[in-house]
């Protein structure tokens, strides 16, 4: 189990040394619009979830929600306090 804070760090690792076959490295390759779509997808998939699955299923889907919007966080070189500031 990882924080939002400690996910974030390891992304930013991930980013700065590409390790071989690492999925967020080919989702940052494949840039803005195709993590963009992901984002997208991936809230629709927690609202379908809240409405008609288990809050288990829920959970899942927005820690994946949390996932890309921290690639789209990379892609586009914000850090957690450019994003906290705005809390
Ligand atoms: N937390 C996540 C995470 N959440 C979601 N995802 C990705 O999002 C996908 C979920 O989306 P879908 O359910 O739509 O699955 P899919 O249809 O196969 O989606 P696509 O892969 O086709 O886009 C998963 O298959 C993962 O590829 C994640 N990928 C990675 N992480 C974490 O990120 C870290 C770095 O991962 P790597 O870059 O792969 O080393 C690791 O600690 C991982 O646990």
């Amino acid at each position: 189990m990882k924080s939002f804070e400690q996910l974030f760090a390891q992304l930013t690792e991930t980013a700065r040394t590409r390790p071989d076959g690492s999925s967020t490295v080919a989702r940052l390759d494949a840039g803005v619009h195709h993590i963009g779509k992901k984002v997208v997808e991936e809230a629709a998939e927690v609202w379908m979830a809240a409405e008609y699955e288990s809050k288990e299923e829920a959970a899942e889907e927005i820690s994946q929600l949390l996932y890309h919007l921290q690639v789209m966080m990379i892609a586009l070189d914000l850090d957690l306090e450019d994003v906290y500031r705005h809390l």
